[in-house]
């Protein structure tokens, strides 16, 4: 012990009399360590929690500190928190209800023999108050307000690991200092706000009442930060293309500028989100009105090529590190960023250390969906209040003179926080008219409205677009279930829809029936090219299977068990094998289609990319082998053809989950909910897996009334960053 640090005071904690099998855990820190240790045995906390609650203990015996058993407690419960996808701790919310908390123990931990079962946390945390909480940490050497770099902080009722701390720091300063409305177009009378209202008139020559679309574009231009939020189909690609042509516009009549226009970029937060929003810009720019925006903006003025997010920060192999930040910053005027829901705050916060002071960041995203994998829900927070709007009587009367468009009394709020004044939210989507099913569920999942008319619908076929297999009756035994998703896997069962999926139309002409995985499967084996043909004919044919497969896939809540990924694709490449489709249903074989899991940057593959196998006459002597087909990465429509051997990370994805589907799009997805609930069954959850389906969506729950109970539970991640901006 080092004899200069005076000992840390203990606290004088009223604790309970020892309850059979908790040993008093607060009694020392020996007493905290082994009850963290039978935690992790139980499998309720990671390793990691455990080894942190140590490493805290070894800096204070280093440090001659007697460190508080609370604190040990506290340590390992936040890092549990940052894995369960909290950017911190609710001090508060863990002294008043400590299992809701953190969720310890996990639904799914499994039954243990009476005295075996290790006490929770609840039993502990009944005792204690948040001030008992605060005042041990604020005693612990290990613990600051941030200005110095501890293991922990703790602000307010708040502990984070510093460096969660420190991103949502970076974060919220980041949008503060670029919520100051830019000062050129702030009179909404002055010459640069005329030319805005100008190329907004140009863009919108026949407006909504009231145009959200327009009102996205005038708010985002008035601002260097801007979030424009909206449901499937309710226009943001549509309204981000807009936008840029309007700053371009604004860049091109600005004097200072000497006609150089800005530099932007796009990017989304995975390979198929860029591919996704690659495909779908290139048309919308063309048709742009350039010829008659101010500002003589030209078709190279708007990029079409988007990017991901590690890429354009220039990520590093083995490395947190990115090439561009603070010091390095990337050469942009204007970023944006789609799918925004899926970036987390560690990669939110290199955003905007890579970001210059001067330049705008627009994020695109839903913020019902969910959130990020990784810790926070960064957008969904900066939309809290997106909802009502909040937009105070200077932001109004500047929407007015700038479009010309009034919003509804319910958006204004005198007491509008800036952050406020810098979010909007399309409302009308254009791809699901009023009687479409996706839409109308979508809907009703979102605001939690379920009610029992539209779910007899969905079963009774009276949608055209929705299918509920087996209906709101309660199911028969799970192997029935099982069954009917494979087959539904084979075929997509068009005869469930109505009218069998025919005769379908919508505003860009007929719409394909349903289809399942033979659709892909059949493509593959009747196009494949003569053994000699060229290269050109098996990437062209790789590149028509590649899109035949984006035409359905199963989703579903869970990885383990049968209702989870491992089990329904082992199953549903049975059942493909024997309909004779496939040759095998494991290992590698041709047809198989893998889903990457970890980002591999020696083979230019990202974490979400999906390729498919192919058997190809490439061995020597026209043997056959075996290759998996890629996308390009460049937004090309090129293939990459890598060996199965070289692939490392990678699963079959007959079977999705939701969580992995974020950012995707399929003509025909099928979400299959299990028989039970389990804590990752959210309304975001289900609303996401149906926004995935673009014109056709089938449901199968291994128990109806899950569905109905998945809808009641929220995802809910504790975060600061609310707090920071108002
Ligand atoms: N104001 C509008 N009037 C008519 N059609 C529109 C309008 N805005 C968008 N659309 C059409 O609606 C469809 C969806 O638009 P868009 O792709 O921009 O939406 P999104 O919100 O980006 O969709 P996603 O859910 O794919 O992210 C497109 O076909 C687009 O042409």
């Amino acid at each position: 012990m080092n004899r200069h640090s005076p000992p840390t005071p203990q606290l004088d904690l009223d604790l309970p009399p020892p309850e059979p099998g908790d040993d008093n855990a607060l009694a020392s820190p020996e007493h905290t360590l082994a009850l963290l240790r039978r935690w992790r045995e139980a499998g309720w906390l990671r390793p990691l929690d455990l080894a942190f609650a140590e490493l805290i203990r070894n800096l204070a015996d280093e440090q001659g500190e007697t460190v508080q058993p609370l604190v040990l407690m506290l340590a390992a419960l936040v890092s549990h928190q940052v894995g369960r996808g909290h950017v911190c701790l609710d001090l508060a919310g863990l002294c008043t209800r400590a299992d809701a908390t953190l969720a310890l123990p996990p639904a799914e931990a499994p039954a243990r023999a009476g005295d075996d079962r290790p006490p929770a946390p609840e039993r502990l945390f009944r005792h204690l108050s948040l001030a008992d909480c605060q005042q041990a940490l604020a005693a612990s050497r290990a613990v600051g307000d941030g200005h110095r770099t501890t293991p922990l902080v703790m602000a307010g009722e708040r502990l984070y690991l510093y460096r969660f701390w420190r991103y949502e720091q970076i974060i919220a300063a980041g949008i503060r200092q670029r919520l100051a409305p830019v000062s050129s177009v702030t009179d909404g009378q002055g010459p640069a706000a005329r030319t805005l209202a100008k190329a907004l008139s140009v863009l919108f020559p026949d407006p909504g009442n009231p145009d959200y679309q327009k009102i996205a574009c005038a708010l985002a231009a008035r601002h260097r930060f801007a979030v424009i939020t909206g449901g499937p189909g309710t226009g943001k690609t549509t309204t981000v293309v807009k936008l840029l042509a309007a700053l371009q516009a604004l860049a091109g009549e600005d004097p200072a500028r000497a006609g150089r226009k800005y530099r932007i970029r796009l990017a989304a937060p995975t390979g198929k989100a860029a591919a996704r929003l690659n495909e779908s810009i290139g048309g919308r720019v063309r048709q742009l009105p350039l010829a008659h925006l101010p500002g003589q903006v030209t078709l190279e003025d708007i990029p079409t090529q988007v990017t991901t997010v590690h890429r354009l920060l220039g990520s590093r192999p083995d490395s947190r590190r990115f090439h561009h930040h603070r010091d390095q910053p990337l050469p942009v005027d204007v970023l944006v960023i789609d799918e925004a829901s899926m970036v987390d705050v560690d990669l939110m916060a290199s955003v905007f250390e890579a970001l210059p002071p001067e330049a705008h960041l627009i994020l695109l995203g839903d913020k019902d969906q969910l959130a990020s994998v990784d810790a926070g829900a960064v957008l969904g927070e900066l939309c809290l209040r997106a909802q009502h709007g909040h937009y105070r009587p200077d932001t109004l009367a500047w929407i007015q003179a700038v479009t010309g468009q009034t919003l509804p009394d319910t958006q204004a709020d005198p007491g509008g926080r800036p952050l406020d004044q810098a979010v909007a939210m399309l409302r009308l989507s254009h791809r699901f008219g009023a009687d479409s099913g996706i839409g109308r569920l979508a809907e009703a999942v979102n605001t939690g409205r379920l009610d029992d008319h539209l779910l007899q619908s969905c079963h009774d076929g009276r949608l055209e677009d929705v299918i509920w297999l087996n209906g709101p009756a309660p199911g028969p035994d799970p192997d029935t279930t099982l069954a009917l998703i494979c087959r539904h896997a084979l075929d997509g069962s068009p005869g469930a829809f109505r009218h069998q999926g025919q005769g379908r139309h919508d505003h860009q002409g007929p719409v394909p029936p349903p289809v399942g995985y033979r659709h892909y499967l059949s493509l593959m084996r009747a196009g494949r090219p003569e053994t000699d043909s060229p290269r050109e004919a098996w990437d062209d044919l790789a590149r028509r299977v590649l899109a035949a497969f984006n035409d359905f896939q199963v989703l579903c809540a869970l990885r383990q068990g049968p209702w989870g990924v491992d089990g329904l694709n082992l199953r549903i490449g049975q059942q493909l094998k024997a309909a004779g489709l496939i040759d095998r249903a494991e290992g590698w074989y041709a047809g198989r289609p893998v889903l990457v899991t970890a980002n591999d940057y020696n083979l230019g593959l990202m974490n979400g990319d999906i390729g498919i196998t192919f058997e190809l006459p490439w061995g020597r002597e026209g043997e056959p082998v075996l290759r998996v087909a890629f996308p390009a990465a460049d937004g090309s429509d090129g293939i990459r053809w890598i060996s199965p051997s070289r692939l490392q990370q990678l699963e079959t994805v007959f079977a999705m989950t939701v969580h992995k589907s974020q950012g995707s799009e399929f003509s025909h997805t099928c979400l299959v909910l299990p028989d039970r609930l389990s804590p990752v069954l959210t309304r975001e959850l289900v609303y996401t897996g149906i926004t995935r389906a673009r014109y056709w969506f089938s449901l199968i729950t291994g128990d109806a009334r899950v569905l109905r109970q998945a809808v009641t539970q929220r995802v809910q991640r504790a975060s600061g960053l609310s707090d920071l901006l108002t």
